[in-house]
């Protein structure tokens, strides 16, 4: 097969990883800088354009696009679907889980397990936000943040007050949840690939912080996921239209809740953990499931 990557940095790991595995598997393998391409979209022959030349057919793409350049990386991904080129994910099931407001509403929506959650842009009565979530302690995130930037505890009601009228002078959208403090400062990234979990982590926040992005020094270990946690993980990924995704997961006291899912997850801190051929298990999955005029809108809302 023939097997384009698009990736603004062919030196990620993630992206190292899956051009090594396709190539391993027999498969012609091309990375492709996402915000490089262009295209006339008016074209009755679609196609996507290249450092000056036309792209070949691909029989299958693997989008790897970042939260910043999501709009135009969908697009890319749209016109490659046009030309009749598989898509491991397609680019409205990216869109989808992008917009954590309409991917929370939802997996909400499908029954799915998620910590209380409410979401808000310039309330006037900040004090009910926070009591129709549960009262203090919540946990208050900035819409736009990553890699656990822009999300805060806040322990008491006054402190909770305060920091959403900070993010509101900042003309933010936030949401404010309910704090899972079972969890001890730990989440569960489920890779889900084809409807099925192929690799679990366990991250631990660093001591004296609840947030365990790797980016905030926690650490990743292997875990063993119960039926409930691996049914949720699959409904997440099923719910997104996502065949290839990473959901993260709380272990709370009514059983596991999902905070996010991740259209591009990373593959290093999840390969390590587990010692598991992911890239390989995704090239598998395509080389299985990649068919020409294929892309079939899954998923709704
Ligand atoms: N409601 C919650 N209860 C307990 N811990 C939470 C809660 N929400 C977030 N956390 C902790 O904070 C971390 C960061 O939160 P979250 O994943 O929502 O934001 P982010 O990582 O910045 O977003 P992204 O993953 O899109 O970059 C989580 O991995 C988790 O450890
Ligand atoms: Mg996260
Ligand atoms: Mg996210």
């Amino acid at each position: 097969m023939r097997i384009a990557i698009l990736s603004r940095n062919a030196n990620l790991y993630s992206t190292k990883r899956l051009v090594e595995a396709g190539r391993s598997r027999g498969h012609e393998v091309d990375v492709i800088d996402t915000m490089h391409c262009y295209m006339d979209i008016t074209s009755a022959k679609p196609s996507v354009r290249y450092k000056g030349k036309r792209l070949p057919k691909y029989d299958a793409i693997i989008p790897r696009i970042g939260a910043s350049v999501s709009f135009y990386g969908t697009a890319v991904v749209r016109q490659f679907e046009m030309t009749g080129t598989y898509s491991i994910n397609e680019s409205v099931a990216i869109s989808r889980s992008r917009d954590k407001l309409r991917s929370l509403q939802l997996l909400s929506r499908k029954g799915i397990g998620m910590p209380r959650t409410g979401f808000a842009h310039h309330p006037d009565k900040i004090d009910d936000l926070i009591k129709n979530v549960g009262g203090a302690p919540v946990v208050i995130k900035l819409l736009e943040g990553t890699q656990g930037i822009g999300v805060v505890l806040a322990d008491t009601q006054k402190a909770a007050e305060a920091i959403i009228e900070a993010f509101m002078g900042l003309n933010a959208s936030i949401l404010v949840q309910e704090y899972i403090k079972e969890a001890g400062g730990s989440d569960i990234r489920c890779l889900v690939v084809g409807g099925k979990v192929i690799a679990a982590m366990k991250r631990q926040a660093a001591p004296g912080e609840f947030r365990s992005n790797l980016h905030r020094g926690g650490s990743a270990s292997l875990v063993r996921l119960s039926p409930a946690e691996r049914k949720t993980a699959v409904d997440a990924a099923k719910t997104m239209g996502l065949n290839c995704c990473g959901v993260d997961i709380l272990r709370s006291n009514n059983g596991p809740v999902v905070m996010e899912v991740n259209s591009s997850p990373g593959l290093e801190g999840i390969e390590t953990a587990t010692n598991k051929d992911v890239a390989g298990m995704i090239i598998d999955f395509i080389a299985k499931s990649a068919k020409p005029n294929n892309t079939k809108t899954k998923g709704t809302g």
